[in-house]
């Protein structure tokens, strides 16, 4: 049994690791390395914090398997359902039509022998062979993202092997080159740290057991703190940040900073490594969100009666991102450009907003998230900022970034 507690920590860190960590040093790229640790430390502190307040909710949950929607509606009646079910489900539909066109586009490249039809064969292979997986059962998934979990981290190690021993702490030492970078950068590293959609997949796999949920999600955000610390200070510290700004300037993308490794570390392997990392990201990324959605339409469905059962379910989690990225693969590009403020939502605003009731309703809750609710209120206040960032940068009242 403690296992699948081991196995819900896996698939917290594997959801949280994905496209997000490869675009975070663009990112940063201005801000100098010890800026980026602060900020690094700061939002997992947040996401971690908000992923306890849905524990501390869940304590009062009308059914083990009950979706984020559900518990929306049980404190903010249907205006909470409706608002958690939109922000959750284009949230979901955008970054797996992201993941989709992604990973079929990788696949692609390693099975050119189908010609000119690669690109949609590959996109139907990836979604059908990871979908399947998803229809099976939670355990399935968790089987297959322990197995590329630990494929992921023996490429992330030979990856840190060879760029740590060439990080100079001059390099490190930069500081940022213009005012407020921090608060520019913030909603890339917000959504890095995401992975609150899979809480519900994973509070059911553990029977409703609020302890174990607790050191699962933990556990889980432990994980990526580690890698984004350890990815970042590799980064930052082999480039020297002017070579850094200039890298962003001549390719803003993962293949300018794998270019750039490769130069830095005259390594062929370098590149394998880091495209299987970037790769496997995305596939557990993948995985996780995909399990996500299909509780989180079970959900819905449930609301209203419907039993669609799993292989329907499969094609409602399935065909959407795989019409889009077969027929219309800009289709969800825009919804991806909210995708920060759809994550705010229902990851930050909504919990705090849901504990902040539960508090009142049930001043006897066994379990609460330390700080009272001073830290609800500063948590809320940053949500709330951090859902304003790209607005504000629009604007121009704060500087442009990557990402
Ligand atoms: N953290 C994921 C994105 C994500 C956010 C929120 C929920 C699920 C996934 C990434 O970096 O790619």
């Amino acid at each position: 049994m403690k296992n699948k507690t081991f196995g819900s920590a896996l698939l917290v860190a594997g959801t949280t690791i994905g496209a997000g960590m490869l675009a975070m040093p663009l990112t940063s790229a201005e801000m100098g390395f010890t800026y980026t640790l602060a900020l690094l430390f700061a939002l997992w502190i947040l996401l971690s914090y908000s992923a306890l307040l849905f524990v501390e909710v869940y304590q009062k949950a009308e059914r083990k398997d009950a979706g984020i929607a559900t518990l929306a509606e049980q404190y903010f009646g249907m205006t909470g359902r409706v608002l958690a079910t939109l922000s959750l489900v284009i949230f979901m539909y955008a970054i797996l039509s992201a993941y989709v066109t992604g990973g079929g586009s990788l696949l692609a490249g390693i099975l050119p022998f189908l010609g000119d039809n690669a690109t949609p064969i590959s996109i139907v292979l990836f979604t059908v062979v990871l979908g399947i997986f998803i229809v099976i059962s939670t355990g399935a998934v968790d089987g297959l993202t322990r197995l590329l979990f630990i494929i992921k981290l023996v490429a992330f190690v030979l990856v840190l092997g060879m760029m740590l021993p060439l990080v100079k702490s001059d390099n490190l030492m930069a500081m940022p080159l213009k005012d407020f970078l921090i608060i520019s950068a913030s909603p890339v590293f917000f959504t890095s740290f995401g992975f609150h959609v899979i809480i519900p997949s994973i509070n059911s796999y553990l029977d409703g057991d609020i302890r174990r949920l607790r050191i699962a999600i933990i556990t889980g955000t432990a994980i990526p703190l580690v890698a984004y610390i350890l990815w970042q200070m590799a980064t930052h510290g082999v480039f020297p940040q002017s070579q850094f700004v200039q890298i962003i300037n001549t390719d803003p993308t993962l293949n300018g900073l794998v270019n750039a490794t490769y130069h830095a570390t005259e390594s062929s392997l370098i590149s394998g490594a880091v495209r299987t990392f970037s790769t496997l990201a995305l596939v557990t990324s993948f995985l996780g969100v995909a399990l996500s959605l299909f509780d989180c339409l079970d959900d819905l469905l449930k609301r209203v009666n419907i039993r669609a059962g799993r292989i329907g379910l499969g094609l409602l989690t399935f065909l959407p991102p795989l019409a889009f990225a077969l027929f219309y693969p800009d289709g969800f590009i825009a919804a991806l450009g909210y995708a920060g403020q759809m994550f705010t939502f229902y990851g930050l605003v909504l919990p705090v907003g849901m504990a902040w009731r539960a508090r009142k309703i049930y001043p006897d809750l066994p379990y609460r998230v330390l700080g009272g609710n001073i830290s609800l209120f500063i948590a809320l206040l940053l949500g709330l900022l951090i859902m304003n960032v790209p607005f504000l940068i629009q604007a121009g009242y704060l500087p442009a970034v990557v990402g």
